[in-house]
């Protein structure tokens, strides 16, 4: 694209890329100045233009100003970003139906619920944690939300491809850092709020703000869906632009799951909308999921599909990776493996694992806290597990360069009551005691690293084999003694 195409008055020079990282920028690119938290793109001009950089968009002045460069000065650099980034990938949102979904926890689980059901009508995309998937599509992300530029790249491509509609998991940080300001999103989802993140935001309530820009700027024909029973509701309904739908257990909503039945297989519910009722069996477990479910039943409908059309594939949801997995490989004892990393989904599973653990049997529980980020988390977490625990086994996770001991006895200091808990800073080591003390009809839990496969160490990102491959090894291995296929 030309670069006057862009910038009215500017030379009629090409621009090949858009970059904000003058490590990547390629030959006749366009470098963008950011001001992060590190540093200051404003830095690292002559190192981009050294890899290529033909046009610098900065807002700082500039001392030197090199030959052959087209510096362009405006105001703020990240609008101007997403402005140019819509120029240049043309607008790859306006052509989707966009789902956002935010809120502490359940976005990946909401939004792959979402793509699992909406691709029975129409090709979906998935942005999130887990992975970036479409079509026959599927990447690692390194972010949850990822950067504008790759975001809307990213879209560009699945526009290209067929794809019909995307649900984004959009994070605090996407939105406080604005990666998703070029996204026209078509309904915003919004699945709770409860305490995290405080390392980057500081205080609960900028938290709460970055979480609610995805409401407040949405379009007017927008759609926000919220849940009626989290505490933030009527915060949040107070800003939304464009119309709003609810969905719920607790209070009258537009979506509203009534005479919930759980167990370990499956949940039904009656679903209440619009003056109707709709007998709901689905293969999600635990009331937290039922909340995962209504949104994004609520989402698909106000989107446009039929409601009875949406229903048909609630049954049969793909497992979602490391998110209440139940390993089963024939123990007499519950597995499950989870991501829970806050002090609420932490509660939330362990309400879960008492609601399938008989009385007399016991709930031994494996996790750790994440070094470097939100360290007062780590006294809660001890909290609340020995409200709910009989055995509380601590080890690493991603320790970056704080001591896993040191992040343990930081949890231990809220454990109360009879807990019991060890520390086994090998977390294959942890997750092996877990397995082989467990007696039938315990239930063991591994928390806070879902399905990733690697480990955040001092030195960086390392391999980890992975909680739910290293649950089933031990079982077969160590428990069963059996060898393994
Ligand atoms: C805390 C945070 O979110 N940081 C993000 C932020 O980094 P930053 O503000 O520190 O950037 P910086 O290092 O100060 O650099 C400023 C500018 O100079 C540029 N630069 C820098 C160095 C250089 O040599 N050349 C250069 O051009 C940078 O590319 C950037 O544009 O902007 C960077 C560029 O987009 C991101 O990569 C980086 O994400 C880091 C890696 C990260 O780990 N973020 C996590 C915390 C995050 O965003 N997590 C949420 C999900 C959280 C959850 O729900 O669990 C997510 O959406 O993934
Ligand atoms: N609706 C919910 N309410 C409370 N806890 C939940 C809910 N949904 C999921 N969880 C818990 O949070 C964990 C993470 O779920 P999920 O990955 O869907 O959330 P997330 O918001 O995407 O988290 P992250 O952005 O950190 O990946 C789950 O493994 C589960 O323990």
């Amino acid at each position: 694209m030309k670069l006057s195409e862009i910038f009215k008055d500017a030379p009629d020079i090409e621009v090949s890329g858009l970059y904000t990282d003058s490590r990547s920028v390629k030959e006749n690119g366009m470098f963008f100045c950011l001001d992060g938290i590190m540093t200051n793109g404003h830095k690292f001009i002559k190192q981009a233009v050294k890899k290529g950089a033909k046009t610098i968009v900065h807002s700082e002045d500039i001392k030197t100003f090199l030959d052959d460069v087209v510096y362009i000065k405006v105001e703020n650099v990240d609008t101007a970003l997403n402005q140019v980034i819509n120029k240049f990938y043309h607008y790859p949102s306006e052509e989707l139906k966009v789902f956002g979904v935010t809120g502490t926890n359940g976005k990946s689980t909401v939004t792959n619920i979402i793509k699992d059901i909406y691709d029975h009508f129409a090709p979906c995309g998935y942005i999130g944690t887990i992975s970036i998937e479409y079509k026959n599509v599927k990447m690692q992300p390194n972010l949850t939300t990822p950067d504008a530029i790759f975001l809307n790249r990213t879209l560009r491509d699945m526009v290209d491809d067929g794809v019909k509609a995307v649900a984004l998991e959009v994070s605090s940080h996407g939105l406080e850092q604005h990666r998703v300001d070029a996204i026209d999103f078509d309904i915003a989802v919004f699945t709770n709020f409860t305490y995290d993140h405080l390392d980057f935001h500081g205080t609960i309530e900028n938290y709460f703000h970055a979480k609610s820009k995805l409401f407040s700027n949405l379009k007017e024909d927008g759609i926000s869906v919220l849940n009626v029973d989290d505490p933030k509701y009527t915060e949040l309904a107070n800003v939304c632009h464009g119309k709003v739908v609810t969905y719920g257990i607790h209070h009258e909503c537009d979506y509203l799951a009534k005479n919930l039945h759980l167990s370990m297989k499956e949940s039904s519910f009656t679903l209440v909308h619009k003056d109707k009722v709709y007998p709901v069996t689905t293969n999600l477990v635990a009331e937290y999921n039922i909340y995962n479910l209504l949104a994004a039943i609520a989402a698909i409908v106000e989107s446009g599909i039929e409601i009875e059309e949406v229903l048909k594939y609630v049954g049969t949801i793909d497992q979602i990776e490391g998110r209440l997995e139940i390993i089963d490989e024939g123990q007499p004892f519950n597995v499950i493996v989870d991501f829970a990393h806050t002090p609420d989904g932490l509660e939330k599973i362990f309400q879960f694992a008492t609601s399938i653990t008989p009385e007399d049997s016991s709930i031994i529980a494996v996790f750790g806290s994440a070094g470097r980020r939100d360290v007062d988390k780590r006294k809660v977490f001890g909290e609340v597990a020995s409200k709910f625990c009989d055995t509380i086994i601590l080890t690493e996770d991603d320790p970056r360069d704080e001591d896993p001991r040191e992040i343990a006895n930081q949890i231990k200091s809220g454990i109360q009551g009879d807990a019991r808990s060890i520390y086994i800073e090998d977390r294959y080591g942890a997750i092996r005691q877990a397995i082989e003390q467990a007696n039938p009809n315990d239930t063991v839990l591994v928390l806070g690293k879902g399905d990733e496969v690697f480990m955040y160490r001092e030195e960086g990102r390392s391999p980890w084999v992975g909680d739910h491959n290293a649950a089933r090894e031990i079982i077969r291995r160590y428990y069963l003694g059996s060898s393994i296929s």
